[in-house]
């Protein structure tokens, strides 16, 4: 077999994958598409299965769908990537399917989002659908701070950018819980817990992981959110309601899993290039 590692930067995370190819004997090769050009072409059908790890969501949807073109089989899929990649399609998936988000109404205009900060009361979040590290996640108190986030949006050249996720504030145990499922199996679970000087537990932000027990609720939501939108490796964000329970926040095409390495000890890389060969060699 064959693998194709589709990078636009090289991070400790696919040196790990490149490692673990090696160790492994797998013949791979790195295709940075930041650097090269991918032609249509069936020669790419040399490779059997393509791990698709570019940080830009964009690059990764449209190398996945060049190669999906050639026959390869891709990790993620251009179908999960294009709805895990955007947070209103995802959650669309998973409402319909009746699993907990959490409240959320979509705004599509300055005009749209005063009506959807009016129905959802203070303090609330408002995303936009597309990003990643918390970027543009804002937390806001009041009417004023709604008004300067969508005068900033607004100056957005990207049209995704001008919509608004207007989310209720889940607040719980002061963290939230990251997962990883690979195939049909939970791989494990760990916390990140917000820091003091923050609201939100991105661990590019300060947000410290720490192991985490895993009950059945979680287990259970974390693999029917993944099965919904066929995520082969995709790693799920959990929020705790006070009242509901778990919640899914969002899903993740491109896994991080560094801090996920550190609290849980389960090497990743290992476990995904032993997950490809006896699935697809
Ligand atoms: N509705 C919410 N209630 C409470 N905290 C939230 C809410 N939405 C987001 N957060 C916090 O903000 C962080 C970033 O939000 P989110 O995961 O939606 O954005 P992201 O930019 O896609 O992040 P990532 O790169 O971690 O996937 C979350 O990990 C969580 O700690």
């Amino acid at each position: 077999m064959r693998v194709a590692l589709v990078v636009d930067i090289v991070r400790q995370e696919e040196k790990l994958l490149v490692k673990a190819l090696n160790e492994r004997n797998v013949p791979y090769d790195v295709l940075n598409v930041a650097q090269e050009p991918l032609p249509f072409n069936r020669a790419l059908g040399r490779y059997d299965v393509a791990i698709i790890r570019a940080v830009s969501m964009y690059r990764s949807l449209y190398a996945a769908a060049v190669l999906e073109g050639a026959g390869v089989h891709t990790i993620n899929s251009t179908d999960v990537i294009s709805t895990a990649g955007d947070k209103i399609l995802t959650y669309s998936k998973l409402f319909k399917a009746g699993i907990q988000i959490p409240e959320s109404i979509i705004a599509m205009s300055p005009d749209a989002v005063m009506k959807a900060y009016e129905q959802m009361s203070f303090p609330l979040i408002d995303k936009p659908p597309i990003g990643s590290w918390g970027r543009m996640v804002s937390l806001i108190r009041d009417i004023l701070e709604g008004k300067t986030i969508i005068e900033h949006r607004e100056m957005m050249g990207n049209s995704a950018l001008k919509v608004h996720i207007v989310q209720e504030y889940v607040t719980g145990k002061n963290r939230d819980i990251r997962c990883i499922v690979m195939g049909n199996e939970l791989l494990g679970c760990y916390a990140r817990n917000i820091p003091s000087n923050e609201w939100r537990a991105n661990v590019a932000l300060g947000g410290t992981p720490s192991p985490l027990e895993i009950d059945q609720g979680l287990k259970e939501i974390t693999l029917k959110a993944a099965g919904i939108v066929n995520g082969e490796f995709i790693s799920i964000d959990v929020l705790e309601h006070q009242s509901r329970g778990y919640l899914i926040n969002e899903l993740n095409d491109v896994p991080e899993f560094k801090g996920f390495m550190l609290a849980t000890g389960i090497d990743v890389p290992s476990r995904l290039v032993d997950y490809i060969v006896t699935r697809y060699s």
